[in-house]
This record gives structure tokens, C-alpha cells and sequence, in this order.
């Protein structure tokens, strides 16, 4: 900056007022401007090489989910906002007879995953979101074996930034959901070195993007 502005507040810092050296920016601010970064960074991949990015998330998850022996629920969701859409995945997960759970916000902090037979048992649930209805059985999370989990940016040590509800958080804090085998799904655009952590957010296992699953580094 020229001419100099005043100097930075910061006893024995040289540099002008703009410096953010030694400043100590919280979390929750901190957490805020990366959930518009990378809400911008999702919406800008062009929807030809989404499809192609989400046709390989799919088949890298029916691989895994089919090599596994799951005696349990697996947990999807119903993508918005430009999330990665699973919805050939849960349409094959039914075909093949799996047993197949969606989350359903229950009130202002408790979410549950309810189970399914088809994608048309989803309708329009808070936040607009496509969720089980009233009369669809909740899952204890004892019987959730995986799930996969959305989110706006994901760290190499399976740190996720979500929509700030905290919902997929308080649900994996859950002493019965201890067994639950998390996989965090985005696109490799949302691949991020370190995300700031709270003592709250639960980590994931393991990382699905289009190019595979990567275990994460804790
Ligand atoms: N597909 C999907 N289903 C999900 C979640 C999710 O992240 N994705 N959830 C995970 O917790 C739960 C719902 N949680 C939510 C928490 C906050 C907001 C929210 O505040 N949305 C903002 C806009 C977000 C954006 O545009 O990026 C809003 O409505 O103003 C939405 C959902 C359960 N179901
Ligand atoms: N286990 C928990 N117990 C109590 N409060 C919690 C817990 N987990 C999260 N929260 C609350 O939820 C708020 C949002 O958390 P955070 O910013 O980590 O959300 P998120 O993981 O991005 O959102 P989401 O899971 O809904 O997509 C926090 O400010 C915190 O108060």
C-alpha cells in the first residue's frame, strides 16, 4: 500500500494498519467466510464436468458399498444447493434390495435418519430439504453401518464444513453412532489442506470424491 497507511497496532510490527499478522480472527467468523468461499468454488463447476465428476462418485461408492458386508442401514442424503448428487446411488442401492436411511431435521438441533423403500418417500422437509415423512421409521444409529456425508468443504484430516446447524455433528456425538463408518462426499474442488475445527465437529473416516475413497490422516 503506497503511501503508507498508519502502522499495524501490534507492538513491534512494522507493517501498516491492514496487517492481520498476530491478529486472532475466531473461529466462527473464520468458519463463515470459507462456507461463501467455497459455496462459490461448488457453484462454479460446469454442469458438464459435474455430471461426469458425479457419475464417478457413484460408482466409486456402488463399488465400495458392494465389496462391504453391511448388516446395517446406509445413510445417503437428498443433495441441494449443488451438492453431489447421489441419487443414482440410492436408486441402485434400493433396486439391490439394500436397506437405505435419509436424515430428517426432528427440531431445532436433533436430526434422525428414517428409512426408506424409494426415492419417493422423500417430500419437502425444513429447510426445504427432500426428507423422510412423519411416518417413516427412525433408525437407531446403532443400525446406521455408513454414512455418507455432504458438505461444503472437506480437510485432508476429515474435518467438514457444513451449513452451521451442526446437525450431522451432534448426530455422529451420539454414543450409538460411535460405530458408524463416515464418509465424507464432495468434489475434488472442495478439497481443502486444513479447515479450522471445533472441539464439537466429529471428523470423517475416509473421503469420497471422483477420485476414489481416501482414508483420512488424523
Ligand atoms: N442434503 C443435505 N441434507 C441435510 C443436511 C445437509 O447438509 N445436506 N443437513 C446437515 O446438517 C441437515 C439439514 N441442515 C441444514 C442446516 C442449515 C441449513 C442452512 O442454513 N441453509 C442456508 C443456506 C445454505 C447455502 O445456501 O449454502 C439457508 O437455508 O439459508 C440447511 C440445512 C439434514 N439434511
Ligand atoms: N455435539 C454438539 N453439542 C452441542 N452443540 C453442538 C454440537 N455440535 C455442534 N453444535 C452446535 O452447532 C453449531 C454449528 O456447528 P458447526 O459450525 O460445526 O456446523 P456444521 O457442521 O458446519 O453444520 P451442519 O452439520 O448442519 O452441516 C455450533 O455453533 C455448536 O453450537
Amino acid at each position: 500500500m503506497w503511501p503508507p497507511g498508519p502502522p499495524c497496532s501490534r507492538r513491534g510490527c512494522f507493517n501498516s494498519s491492514d496487517c492481520t499478522r498476530g491478529r486472532q480472527i475466531p473461529i466462527e467468523t473464520d468458519k463463515q467466510a470459507l462456507r461463501q468461499q467455497y459455496r462459490v468454488k461448488r457453484a462454479a463447476i460446469l454442469p458438464d464436468a459435474r455430471r461426469r465428476q458425479e457419475e464417478a462418485i457413484c460408482a466409486h461408492a456402488q463399488a465400495l458399498l458392494r465389496a462391504l458386508p453391511i448388516n446395517g442401514f446406509v445413510g445417503l442424503y437428498a443433495a441441494v444447493h449443488g451438492e453431489v448428487d447421489l441419487a443414482p446411488l440410492a436408486e441402485a442401492l434400493l433396486r439391490g434390495g439394500a436397506s437405505v436411511a435419509f436424515p430428517r431435521v426432528e427440531g431445532p438441533a436433533q436430526m434422525e435418519f428414517c428409512a426408506v423403500q424409494s426415492l419417493a418417500d422423500l417430500h419437502s422437509g425444513a429447510y426445504g430439504i427432500p426428507a423422510p415423512g412423519p411416518r417413516a421409521r427412525v433408525v437407531p444409529p446403532g443400525e446406521v453401518a455408513v454414512v455418507l456425508v455432504p458438505g461444503l468443504a472437506f480437510a485432508e484430516d476429515g474435518t467438514r464444513l457444513g451449513y452451521g446447524g451442526g446437525f450431522y455433528d451432534r448426530y455422529l456425538k451420539r454414543p450409538e453412532a460411535s460405530s458408524v463408518r463416515r464418509i465424507g462426499v464432495c468434489f475434488v474442488e472442495q478439497l481443502v489442506a486444513v479447515l479450522p475445527r471445533h472441539p464439537h465437529d466429529v471428523r470423517m473416516h475416509e473421503l469420497l470424491t471422483e477420485r476414489g475413497l481416501a482414508p483420512c490422516r488424523w
